[in-house]
């Protein structure tokens, strides 16, 4: 049942006028095509799929400029690609990295969340959700390799990901900052945080919104281990072939025993969390603080 509604969302969006066309965009053939055996690298124009079906690996890399922000498109895009990797029996892992230097993810796109209507609030929370509910969900082994800063939404969808290694940089911060902007992390956000660095490190780090540096983040469980900036990629792929020498199903059923319940409780209060969003979203404080963060932004250049 909630599947379905998943599914019900996804194919909405897919036949969306800037979704069309967006499902298979062939491209050069990737350096990691396994030894040219001839698939090429596809994916859309936000993200890059780049395939090496020896291994039975996609590396699929983020690449919404200037900072990988999570646009009602750019989530549609990713959730598509995942689909599809999930749907191709070639594929049982896929490594998530970004195309845009020094940035992971900056979050949830903000100007999805500013200055517009319910509708459209009700529409993106959805978008949210899924992918969030996709990529926790997904049968495929999934690791990150977060080669920038990855605050809020970007933390988010590193946590959802069976295994992080993070750049060591002192700028690639990580965490879950939207204290920070006068907003609140949901509950699935703070469930997803403490199911990986336990209760109380999460209420310090939520209430503090709390941006780690890679020694910080390792030490407290973000991530799960930080490596030089140009050993990011090669790192992800050992830890991926150590993750696929695992017998698939048995590996698949624990991931959903672990993750299950957690997913539940969004699946089942998914409509009330998407009226709380909507409703505190469209508070006129909350508009001004987000208003003002994004202006504090753009100032900062200037
Ligand atoms: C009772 C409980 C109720 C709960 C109800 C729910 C409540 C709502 C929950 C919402 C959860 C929100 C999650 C989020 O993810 S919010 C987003 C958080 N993200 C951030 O704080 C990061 C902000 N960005 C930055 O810090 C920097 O941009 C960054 C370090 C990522 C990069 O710095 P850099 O110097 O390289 O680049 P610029 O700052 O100059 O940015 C370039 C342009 O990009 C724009 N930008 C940046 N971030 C975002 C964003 N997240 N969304 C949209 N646009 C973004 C920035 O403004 C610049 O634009 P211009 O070129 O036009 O100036």
């Amino acid at each position: 049942m909630a599947l379905a509604v998943g599914m019900r969302v996804l194919t909405r969006a897919l036949l969306r006028p800037w979704a069309r066309g967006l499902r298979v965009a062939p491209g050069r053939t990737g350096p990691a095509a396994g030894g040219g055996d001839g698939m090429r690298c596809f994916g859309s124009p936000r993200v890059l799929v780049e395939p090496d079906p020896a291994a039975g690996v996609a590396v699929v890399k983020m690449r919404n400029p200037p900072v990988n922000s999570l646009s009602l498109e750019f989530l549609t895009e990713l959730l598509i690609s995942l689909e599809k990797l999930e749907n191709d029996k070639t594929f049982h892992g896929i490594i998530l990295t970004s195309d845009c230097p020094g940035i992971f993810s900056a979050g949830l796109d903000l100007t999805e969340m500013c200055g517009r209507k319910p509708e459209h609030y009700v529409e993106y929370w959805k978008a949210v959700q899924e992918t969030w509910l996709r990529f926790y969900l997904s049968n495929l082994v999934v690791i990150a390799a977060i080669n920038g800063v990855s605050p809020a939404g970007g933390c988010l969808l590193s946590l959802t990901c069976d295994y992080r290694v993070l750049a060591n940089n002192p700028k690639y911060t990580i965490g879950l900052n939207e204290t920070l902007l006068g907003i609140v992390a949901p509950f699935w956000f703070k469930d997803t945080m403490v199911n990986t660095i336990g209760h109380r490190a999460t209420e310090r780090a939520l209430q503090l919104g709390l941006l780690f540096p890679p020694a910080e983040a390792l030490r407290v469980g973000v991530v799960d281990q930080v490596v030089p900036e140009d050993q990011v990629q090669s790192t992800a792929r050992s830890v991926m072939a150590q993750w696929l020498a695992i017998p698939d199903h048995a590996r698949q059923l624990t991931k959903t025993l672990m993750r299950k319940p957690t997913a539940d409780r969004l699946l089942t209060e998914r409509d009330a969390d998407i009226q709380t969003f909507v409703r505190f979203i469209c508070r006129d404080s909350v508009q001004k603080s987000l208003h003002a963060y994004l202006e504090k932004l753009k100032q900062k250049k200037g």
